[in-house]
């Protein structure tokens, strides 16, 4: 009879070899029987297949329960992934303390991962700061660029030289780590002479945990509780607006980071093939499923929805497709396209009547180190002038964003039917790397 942890432990090892031979279902199996001894581990793994629904169907109430009893067991990816979960809403309700609680109790156990997350929720002030920076140190040692990033800001903050270069030093270091939002930041202190910033130095983590463990959760500033910025209208037919700084330069940095590992060739739906790739997207992109996101980024995602909500006539949207990352390389172009899904089309119906209708996308750069690669609308009837566009009068509207800034735009008009005049593309940047969220919000099942 299996009983024991360490059985549990063996079980999972296999469970893991079988699923890496191509056998996710006998995998689930076994994994079950390793949950079932009650080793977190196994059990912070087979909800997260529940959740995802990897090697079977996807049940993401029980998965959020087996992750609960795991971090509660005190499993750190597990507290992690709690938090993510409660944030998300997914599998359980949408609770914003709980996800401050599950990440303070991974940072007391030292998670970097946690760690970040705290240091860029914490409250800007002068009360917090020391906390912040150790946090955020804690994370950069391990190659987290956003912690770089975000301490970068800080350093860049105060006037004293000294503290400027260390900044720039950081930013030096998360530009090395592949972050694309250290190129835009670093563009504005270009000839400034900077010093490599010692880690090691900085205050850590430890000196705080005491005052860690006391923390309120409630505290912790989630980007999607500050207010929406104002917003422009671009072009009335299709609905397009430009939002600027929907997400702070540190927030994109972030996002960036987190999608990085996770890029692969983008795909196409197909109504009888599904996801597939296809000539139409030939850049890269990042689906931000659970263990790919956190909580940060599910209060991000969930930013991304109010912003889409706030221009829309229509009734609030509350689902989405999973939120995404694009990235661009010169040459790779989103051709034009629609984000709807057309109801005359007899194949798209069964995934309208499931799903709901793309009824509006919201984009956000996350950098400009590029040129080219407009997001560009040619049947757009555009007739206000602002930085963000070219004025192409009835010849469509282009636009590119500032890192943080975000165009939101409506695919359907006022009875849900589609917008022809939505018809867009992600042209091709013919230098540099272009990077940006999609977010498309679902209206209610019809
Ligand atoms: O990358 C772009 O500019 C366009 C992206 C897009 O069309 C989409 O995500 O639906
Ligand atoms: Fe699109």
């Amino acid at each position: 009879m299996i009983s024991s942890i360490s059985d549990g432990n063996r079980l999972l090892d296999r469970a893991r070899a079988l699923d890496a031979s191509g056998e996710p279902e006998a995998a689930l199996d076994i994994l079950r029987q390793a949950a079932a001894t009650g080793a977190a581990e196994a059990m912070a793994e087979l909800g997260l297949w529940y959740v995802t629904g990897h090697g079977g169907k996807p049940a993401p109430v029980e998965g959020a329960h087996l992750v609960f009893q795991a971090a509660g067991n005190g499993h750190i990816l597990a507290k992690l992934l709690a938090a993510t979960l409660t944030a998300g809403g997914i599998g359980t309700p949408r609770d914003w303390s709980a996800a401050g609680h599950w990440l303070i109790e991974a940072a007391c156990a030292r998670d970097p991962r946690a760690c970040l997350q705290l240091g860029l929720l914490l409250p800007k002030s002068n009360e917090w700061r020391p906390m912040i920076q150790g946090l955020l140190a804690h994370a950069a040692l391990a190659d987290l660029s956003a912690a770089h990033i975000a301490l970068a800001v800080q350093y860049l903050d105060h006037d004293t030289a000294d503290m400027n270069q260390l900044g720039l030093g950081l930013l030096v270091q998360a530009l090395r780590l592949g972050n694309p939002v250290a190129r835009d930041l670093l563009e504005k202190y270009r000839g400034q002479s900077w010093c490599p910033a010692d880690l090691h130095s900085l205050d850590t983590v430890s000196d705080t945990l005491p005052v860690l463990e006391r923390l309120d959760p409630d505290l912790l500033q989630w980007p999607h509780e500050q207010p929406l910025p104002p917003f422009k209208t671009l072009s009335d037919n299709p609905r397009a607006i430009s939002m600027p700084k929907l997400l702070t330069p540190v927030l994109c940095a972030h996002a960036a980071a987190l999608g990085r590992p996770f890029l692969a060739p983008a795909t196409v739906h197909d109504a009888e093939a599904g996801e597939i790739q296809d000539p139409t997207r030939t850049n890269a992109f990042a689906n931000f499923y659970p263990l790919e996101a956190d909580a940060v980024l599910q209060s991000i995602d969930w930013r991304l929805m109010q912003a889409g909500n706030s221009v829309s006539e229509r009734p609030t949207c509350e689902t989405g497709d999973i939120l995404s990352m694009l990235y661009y390389q010169p040459g790779q172009r989103y051709r034009p396209h629609f984000d709807f899904f057309d109801p005359e089309f007899p194949a798209h119906r069964p995934h309208l009547q499931q799903n709901g209708q793309r009824r509006v996308t919201v984009l956000v750069s996350l950098n400009t180190g590029y040129t080219g690669g407009d997001t560009h609308f040619p049947h757009a009837k555009a007739d206000i002038d602002s930085n963000e566009k070219t004025m192409q009068g009835n010849r469509g509207l282009s636009w590119r964003g500032a890192v943080g800034g975000s165009l939101i735009f409506v695919n359907v008009d006022e009875n849900d039917r589609p917008d022809k005049a939505s018809l867009h593309e992600g042209l091709s940047p013919s230098q540099g790397e272009k990077w940006i969220l999609s977010k498309w919000l679902r209206a209610g099942k019809s």
